[in-house]
């Protein structure tokens, strides 16, 4: 696609979106990867595309860092701008707008109406693709025009985001945004705005610095007084001695870490005997440094008291931390395959995630990129843009391209079952001119397949690269995850105060959810859409066919017999005498079975 055209996200890539929302046709070569990319996603959230309906979601908060840093650099350049008719906007991490600066005022009328505006939230998941939304989905920098948008209240409009990283922990904690009217964009936006966010982390850098040399001191002080395990935190920051490194294993750390958090809670140095997951017993010690207003964060002093009586503390030990960042459920078969991942990823060993639809593949591989290398840049490259275009077509030079580039850390490939034969041989030939390419520097690569999906093309060639596979169970294997699930992603669409009655769960506990968390995630968002932002969900909240759900609820252990049974029925063409032979059921067992689990 020239570059005229993608500036201006003009009348082709118009007639591309038209023939995308109206045919189900992917447009590849008509309109950009990334963008093609969100638009399928938007799509996937079911938003609407023609207009743009966002709900209010909090006050912004300006006393965070991200913000406190960046307005002398916001002003600065609103002032250079020098009554332009260009907007300058901060977000947090999760879209949600916290300062916009425009000195036009009808561009400022006009980003009113769409509700680009301090308190509503442009994440992807509520605006569809534009510059803020998508360049956090993809945290990279993006420039959405005119067109590109996927709201079409949005057409006249450009605009270029890029996320801001703090510079000392690498995550990413907000984005800048420049937008305007899209007959005046032009390239050079997308390059301001990345000037922009270099000269906010040099203010995070700056105002950071202060806090952390304080929490440093402290820490070394204390590591010099004693022989102790020593530690040292804030919100950015975890710093351990060799003691510490070499004696708490990851579970122990977790404990020691939720035990600290409670004492912060009591003013002053406060200390408590605790028994850690490994059994050992010692003694935790927290003190708050100060620093001003928020305070530096806090230093913790563990030692070993072999004497203390376990009594008191074994009440007091943590619940099962989960294992990845941003990934909820502590059950143990969820724990499991979250450790899997991670220790896959640690040793560069690419991985096939195997599960059914929406089960949390890509979010595994995500998170456990996020745990170990978090300012690496992550790719997904999704099949499914690929297999209904029509032409031209990029596949084999998008997926090279994709593995020799040397910025990639990880990438995964998802929906591979998608994959005809003349596609799996290209897969084949670009990873492995991929790994030849980059032999001191390889990406971490996962392959994502969902089980009951697979063609008839035969994927053992492709699986001879992948050593090993990893299956990602079901939801209803890890039902109680629903608890912790729930709340999460009511926190994460509503912003609010919104809880789930003990009603409304119990029913969510009963249902099979045969599209698994993202029907989950799904439900939750209809609910969030539906009803007011604060107050507790009941049971008439829930979609009518989960209120129907009337079966009682099937214990983990239940729902995989009752999983079994299924599969044998169908490996048996439905002969239930030969799928209990191949059970070792008895003919009795299994049609007590069927009637129990209610298979059809
Ligand atoms: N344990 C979890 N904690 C938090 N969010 C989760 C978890 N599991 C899944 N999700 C969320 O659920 C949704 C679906 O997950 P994801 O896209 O990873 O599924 P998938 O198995 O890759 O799906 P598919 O194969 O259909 O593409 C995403 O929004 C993801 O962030």
């Amino acid at each position: 696609m020239d570059e005229l055209e993608s500036v201006s996200g003009g009348s082709r890539t118009a007639r591309a979106r038209l023939s995308f929302l109206t045919c189900d046709e992917l447009p590849a070569g008509e309109v950009r990867r990334p963008v093609l990319a969100s638009w399928v996603r938007s799509r996937r959230w079911n938003l609407a595309a023609d207009r743009i309906d966002l709900p209010y979601i909090a006050d912004p908060d300006l006393d965070l860092p991200l913000a406190r840093s960046a307005t002398p650099v916001l002003r600065r350049l609103h002032e250079h701008l020098d009554g332009q008719p260009i907007s300058v906007i901060l977000t947090e991490r999760n879209g949600l707008v916290l300062r916009r600066l425009t000195a036009d005022a009808q561009l400022s009328r006009h980003l009113d109406r769409v509700h680009l505006a301090p308190g509503f939230s442009y994440s992807e998941r509520f605006a569809g693709t534009n510059g803020i939304g998508t360049a956090l989905e993809r945290g990279a920098p993006m420039h959405v025009f005119g067109h590109e948008h996927y709201a079409e209240d949005l057409e006249d409009l450009a605009c270029a985001g890029v996320p801001i990283k703090h510079p000392i922990s690498g995550k990413t904690v907000g984005a800048i945004d420049l937008t305007c009217w899209r007959k005046d964009a032009g390239s050079l936006l997308i390059t301001l705005a990345k000037t922009t966010a270099d000269q906010i982390r040099a203010a995070l850098l700056r105002d950071s610095s202060a806090r952390e040399q304080e929490l440093l001191q402290e820490y070394l002080l204390t590591g010099r007084r004693s022989s102790d395990m020593v530690l040292a935190v804030n919100e950015d920051l975890l710093l351990m001695n060799a003691n510490a490194q070499q004696n708490l294993d990851g579970s122990d750390q977790a404990a020691v870490l939720a035990h600290a958090a409670d004492l912060l809670g009591q003013a002053g140095t406060s200390a408590l005997a605790v028994e850690l997951p490994s059994g050992r017993r010692v003694r935790i010690t927290c003190r708050p440094v100060p620093d001003g207003g928020r305070g530096a964060g806090a230093v913790i002093q563990v030692t070993q008291t072999p004497g203390h009586s376990l009594t008191s503390v074994s009440a007091n030990r943590p619940p099962p931390r989960a294992v990845l960042p941003g990934i909820v459920g502590r059950s143990a078969p969820w724990l499991a395959t979250s450790r899997e991942v991670d220790n896959a990823y640690r040793a560069g060993q690419w991985v096939v995630l195997s599960g059914e639809p929406g089960a949390g593949k890509v979010a595994l591989a995500r998170a456990a990129h996020q745990q170990n290398n978090p300012a690496g840049s992550f790719h997904l490259f999704d099949v499914a843009l690929f297999d209904v275009a029509e032409a031209p077509d990029h596949f084999a030079d998008d997926l090279e391209a994709e593995l020799t580039d040397d910025t990639v850390q990880a990438l995964v490939i998802r929906h591979a079952e998608r994959l005809g034969p003349i596609r799996l041989d290209e897969l084949v030939g670009a990873l492995l001119s991929g790994r030849e390419r980059r032999p001191s520097n390889p990406p971490w690569v996962a392959l994502t397949l969902t089980t009951g999906g697979a063609n008839e093309a035969d994927l053992s060639e492709l699986l001879t690269l992948f050593p090993t596979t990893i299956d990602v169970p079901p939801l209803r294997h890890h039902i109680d995850d629903v608890r912790e699930l729930v709340p999460f992603f009511l926190s994460q669409l509503s912003h609010g105060d919104l809880s789930c009655s003990p009603e409304a769960m119990h029913q969510l506990l009963r249902s099979a959810w045969p599209g698994n968390t993202a029907e989950l995630h799904q439900v939750m968002k209809h609910i969030v859409q539906h009803r007011r932002r604060t107050g507790v969900i009941v049971l008439a909240d829930l979609p009518a066919d989960l209120q129907a759900t009337s079966r009682r609820r099937l214990s983990q252990l239940e729902a995989l017999e009752r999983d079994a049974i299924v599969r044998s029925l169908v490996d048996n063409n439905g002969n239930r005498r030969d799928a209990a032979r191949s059970l070792g059921m008895s003919r009795a067992t299994i049609y007590r079975k069927i009637h129990d689990y209610g298979i059809r």
